[in-house]
């Protein structure tokens, strides 16, 4: 079972007198959800901490830089093929950040309106959660697919979802 990470970070931008919310997404380039949109994020190494690998994961990925202790964590989902954990994926979204994110190998950075956000190229799974994480809310949910490995090529069955949960990382 592995522990994963993602990261959303958020802006408010002024355009003709018009305030639009935005999230930073990234098109993956490789790896697991290779051609999907996502937040940055990806597996914890040994000893990190679920922000400290939020925090490396957004430097590589995008080369954008946040503070393990500005982000505030918005959901835990496990993710399950058929039947066995998975992976547990810690959420995490931040208003702080700094530099501008930046193509790399691994991925293409979009900020994105939060109200036109890509969820038919997204993880079957990402409309049922993310919407919520975006107005604010904290969620734990458990996700089944089945079909065996790889995960992006299973199939999503089920699900269950509890909302404002609290965290106390
Ligand atoms: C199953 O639904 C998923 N939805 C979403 N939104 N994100 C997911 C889902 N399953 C996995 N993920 C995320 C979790 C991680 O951020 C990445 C996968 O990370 P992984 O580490 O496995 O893949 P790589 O980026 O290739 O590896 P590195 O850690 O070496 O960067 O997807």
């Amino acid at each position: 079972m592995t522990e994963t990470t993602l990261c959303f970070p958020r802006r408010t931008r002024e355009s003709t007198g018009e305030s639009i919310e935005e999230v930073l997404l990234i098109e993956k380039r490789r790896g697991l959800g290779d051609g999907l949109y996502n937040g940055p994020g990806g597996k914890l190494e040994a000893g990190e901490t679920p922000r400290e690998c939020a925090t490396r994961e957004t430097r590589e990925e995008v080369d954008l830089e946040v503070d393990p202790a500005d982000l505030e964590k918005a959901g835990e989902l496990t993710f399950l093929l058929d039947g066995e954990r998975h992976s547990v994926c810690h959420v995490f979204r931040t208003r702080s950040f700094s530099g501008e994110p930046t193509t790399t190998a691994e991925a293409r950075p979009t900020w994105t309106p939060v109200d036109d956000v890509p969820y038919d190229q997204m993880w079957d799974d990402d409309h049922l959660w993310l919407p919520g994480v975006l107005e604010g809310n904290t969620v734990v949910g458990d996700f089944h697919f089945e079909g065996g490995k790889p995960l992006d090529e299973a199939e999503f069955v089920e699900y269950d979802l509890k909302w404002n949960v609290s965290f106390d990382e």
